[in-house]
């Protein structure tokens, strides 16, 4: 696999025909995407799919039809391989943090994808001093704040060390210099990026950009065409009186 002098390298995130339905109403229809790009943007409306692409692309559901495949892994069978692989930061801590302590959430997926008690013992210590929270490791998950729990989650990714990150909005409710220090930490980070997010210019320095409309790729490419075409059009629904236009 291509490195590209980027540390691990590149990994081909694919999806074919994928279509997906939810209470009798499609979700995503026909889906198809093939990309090595390191930092892959996501755009569209409420309830135009992206939580769903999300949750397919780490193999948390599985499609009706097609496929998704990461760096050749069909995620959605082959569960401990997409552990390894992918990992995703939701937009809300509450609905990933399970366990009492900073230290035990941050164990829990190190010993899911096989390490022992002393390698995941010698894992969280790492992170926890790379972060600058060793501080942190037996305080009450519940005690913190809401940046500080989502600062939780990224550790407990980054712990875990996949080759994609997905990003599911996770910056909203965060303070700006919170989501400055998360966004340059994440900026950074040696693995391919994919960040769903209602803020296209938060994207304009990706590699490519997707925008979804009622689950489907309206457009994708270059960031920058992809970013002015979606704020084009958005702007020009904005304008509009009639709320029956409103998503969903
Ligand atoms: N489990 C489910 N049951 C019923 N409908 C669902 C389910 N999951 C998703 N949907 C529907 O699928 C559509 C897409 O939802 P999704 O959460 O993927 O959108 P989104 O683009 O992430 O929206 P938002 O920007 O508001 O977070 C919505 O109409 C939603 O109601």
């Amino acid at each position: 696999m291509a490195d590209g002098g980027n540390g691990r390298g590149t990994v081909r995130i694919a999806l074919d025909g994928v279509t997906l339905s939810r209470a009798g109403r499609p979700v995503l229809q026909d889906v198809s995407l093939s990309t090595d790009a390191r930092r892959i943007g996501v755009l569209g409306r409420n309830g135009s799919g992206k939580t769903t692409l999300a949750r397919l692309l780490c193999g948390l559901i599985s499609p009706d039809k097609g496929t998704v495949r990461v760096g050749g892994i069909d995620v959605a069978r082959d569960r401990r391989a997409a552990l390894r692989t992918v990992g995703i930061l939701f937009q809300n801590p509450d609905h990933q943090i399970i366990f009492p302590t900073v230290t035990e959430e941050l164990t829990f997926g190190l010993t899911q994808m096989g390490q022992d008690k002393a390698q995941a013992a010698r894992t969280v210590s790492r992170v926890l001093s790379d972060f600058g929270k060793r501080h942190w490791a037996e305080a009450a998950t519940h005690s913190l704040s809401h940046g500080q729990k989502q600062l939780v989650c990224l550790m407990a990714v980054i712990a875990m060390a996949p080759r994609v990150v997905i990003l599911d909005e996770p910056f909203s409710g965060l303070d700006l210099v919170t989501r400055l220090q998360l966004g340059a930490y994440l900026a950074r980070i040696d693995a391919t990026v994919v960040h769903i997010t209602h803020d296209p210019q938060a994207l304009r320095g990706y590699d490519l950009a997707i925008w979804l409309d009622a689950g489907e790729i309206a457009q994708s490419g270059a960031a920058p065409g992809v970013i002015d075409a979606y704020v084009a059009r958005m702007t020009e629904l904005g304008a509009g009186d009639d709320l029956s236009d409103l998503a969903g």
